[in-house]
């Protein structure tokens, strides 16, 4: 099993300016160095990400071949067209004229079938590389410990997962096919320049050198800007997903404008970002388009002058300009891609530090841990039967807890929250959690599903340390109701089910009344079909807490969880909630959280948290 490490990474680096973000409680603020030792390159990103093209690389060089291939054709359409000018037009010979134009059409059409299929198979294993990475990341990002989720943020996180991969796909695949298509072309054009006229060919390669510099600099000036779009990006992403979730609070606030405020600002930055990789680019199109005129030119004087001196025919004057009409935008393409993929680089780094994080506690068989290429390369069913495999061992009718010792810091904090706890409660036992705000509260239950262990110490469930029963295996025992109910875009039935996918029909329904649940989900237009909004906003915090109670029902496990489940509820609604909640306490262990002592004394008797302890009263 993996414990939790501290990473080489920070969520994100170095601070670099400050920004709105900077001032919110509990976040650290971060920005993007230019100069890192670890910051990626090209080849140390291809190399860092290149397992993601397993299996998939000889397509890559089938889609390259082929794309050589439709070059070759073009090698021989401008010599075709070099024999026209020659021996049709210059010579007034009209006949010679058919020859070469069915070859023409011929070699034209091979090419494009060529480009065709290159293309598809180019595209494939773009795609397919996109969905390994999207499905590794997410899978890694959903198992780090709760801090370091909190220390990216969820909109920084969600920006990483989208236009952050996307950068890496073009990078990887569309990359490394242009990239060799680019340098193969380029070899095969520049001998076809040099087999037609060698002195003017020579004349006309000086160019490539001097773009190879141009592409350098502007590579790197990109990359600076990419690097401060890509942060502000991510910055941006949390504060429409803060704003987005706490409009309510904003507006009652009265907030708003300085929430549109902080947004506006960090956009300029990324318009600021922008202007800069758009100005970068601009300048680098310009001065390879410069430096190619004017290429173009010294060429065609030095050409004319070998014409009027007989060294060269007008025919090898035409094949060669069309030779080096496809050689220059060779170059111009490898000259952008240096610059593209640079600045690509960027977003390798941002997906890069999240899968350097290290993964919270997770068991050596967990499907996260699989080889990425497997799983999403593997059939719907298959993937299904992969990340559902029962990995259960079985699980006990009854849940007796054992706190021994237990010693806990978080790991960024270096305050303990327990020290030398120990606790014993009894299957089936009521059991209150009281205590000061930040004693340790909602902690006990982190420790208890295992989202973190104990520094010291052990936990036993049913006289077994914790550790040992394998995580899918411990959670099956518990149900958690947490202090924000959990709710998913669905149905009422499918989010009573969560967690219990098989049930039926009549088994949601019996749960639902359990919950005292029934009379409010009929009323809703649906009834248990009717469409929950965003997290259930279209429910009262009530009936939010009455349908997660039904989804405990249906769970039915010998241990539950109750985290403040009374928190901002009236008299009326607490009373409500109160009652199928005691019933579903009765039949099993409970441990319910909360600051309220009326709610507390519900329980047969109370733990108090207090200076890292734990103790009965
Ligand atoms: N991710 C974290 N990283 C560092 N410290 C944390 C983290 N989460 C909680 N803490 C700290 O651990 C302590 C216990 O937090 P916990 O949430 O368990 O308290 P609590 O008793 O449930 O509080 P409340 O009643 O206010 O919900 C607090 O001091 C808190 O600041």
């Amino acid at each position: 099993m993996a414990g939790l490490r501290r990473s080489r990474w920070s969520a994100a680096p170095e601070p670099e300016e400050a920004d709105e973000t900077a001032n919110r409680p509990g976040e650290r603020e971060t920005g993007p160095a230019d100069d890192r030792p670890d910051s990626l390159n090209v080849l140390t990103t291809i190399r860092r990400f290149s397992p993601l093209l397993a299996g998939e690389r000889w397509k890559l060089a089938l889609a390259i071949v082929l794309y050589l291939l439709e070059v070759g054709t073009t090698v021989i359409t401008v010599a075709l067209f070099a024999h026209i000018v020659e021996n049709v037009l210059v010579a007034g010979d009209l006949g010679a004229l058919t020859r070469p134009m069915l070859i023409w059409v011929t070699v034209s059409l091979l090419g494009a079938v060529f480009s065709y299929v290159g293309n598809v198979i180019g595209g494939a294993v773009t795609e397919k590389v996109l969905l390994r990475l999207r499905d590794q990341l997410y899978a890694h990002t959903q198992r780090l410990a709760p801090h370091t989720r909190s220390r990216f943020g969820t909109g920084d996180l969600i920006a990483r997962h989208s236009s952050d991969v996307e950068a890496i796909d073009s990078l990887l695949s569309s990359g490394i096919i242009s990239a060799v298509v680019a340098v193969v072309s380029l070899v095969i054009y520049a001998t076809a320049a040099f087999v037609t006229q060698w002195d003017l060919a020579l004349f006309a390669i000086v160019l490539a050198p001097l773009l190879w510099v141009i592409a350098r600099w502007f590579g790197v000036v990109v990359k600076r800007a990419s690097r401060r779009e890509r942060y502000a990006n991510g910055k941006i992403s949390t504060l429409i997903q803060e704003g987005l979730t706490n409009s309510l609070a904003i507006q009652a606030d009265n907030q708003v404008g300085s929430d549109r405020l902080r947004v506006l600002r960090q956009s300029r930055r990324w318009r600021d970002a922008r202007m800069a990789e758009i100005k970068a680019n601009a300048a680098f199109a310009e001065a390879v388009s410069t430096a190619e005129v004017l290429c173009m030119i010294a060429v065609l004087f030095f050409g004319a002058w070998q014409i009027s001196t007989g060294r060269a025919s007008i025919g090898t004057l035409i094949a060669l300009t069309g030779y080096l009409g496809y050689l220059y935008p060779q170059i111009q393409t490898l000259g952008g891609l240096v610059v593209e993929v640079t600045s690509a680089t960027a977003s390798a780094e941002r997906v890069a530090q999240v899968l350097d994080e290290p993964m919270g506690i997770v068991d050596a068989d967990d499907p996260a841990l699989d080889d990425p290429t497997v799983v999403a390369d593997a059939s719907d069913g298959a993937a299904e039967a992969m990340l559902t495999r029962p990995v259960m061992g079985p699980v006990a009718d009854m849940a007796s807890l054992v706190f021994r010792d237990v010693g806990f810091s978080y790991p960024d904090s270096e305050h303990p929250v327990l020290e030398h706890a120990d606790l014993t409660i009894n299957d089936g036992d009521f059991v209150s959690v009281l205590g000061a705000s930040g004693a340790g509260k909602s902690t006990l239950a982190y420790l208890l599903l295992r989202f973190y262990d104990p520094d010291t110490g052990e936990i036993l469930l049913n006289g077994s340390d914790i550790r040992s029963l394998g995580i899918p295996t411990l959670r099956a025992h518990v149900a958690m109701l947490p202090q924000q109910v959990a709710l998913f875009g669905g149905t009422v039935a499918e989010n009573i089910a969560y967690g219990r996918p098989e049930a039926t029909d009549d088994q949601i329904r019996r749960a639902a009344a359990s919950a005292d649940a029934t009379e409010f989900i009929e009323r809703l237009p649906g009834g248990f079909d009717a469409r929950l909004a965003e997290r259930g906003t279209n429910l009262s915090g009530g009936q939010r807490q009455r349908i997660a109670l039904a989804r405990a029902f249906l769970r039915d496990t010998p241990l539950l969880i109750l985290d403040e489940p009374t928190t901002g509820l009236d008299a009326a609604t607490t009373a409500r909630v109160i009652e199928p909640m005691c019933r579903l306490a009765q039949s099993r262990t409970t441990l319910l959280i909360t600051h309220d002592p009326h709610v507390a004394a519900l329980a047969d008797y109370t733990v108090e948290v207090d200076s890292g302890r734990l103790r009965r009263r």
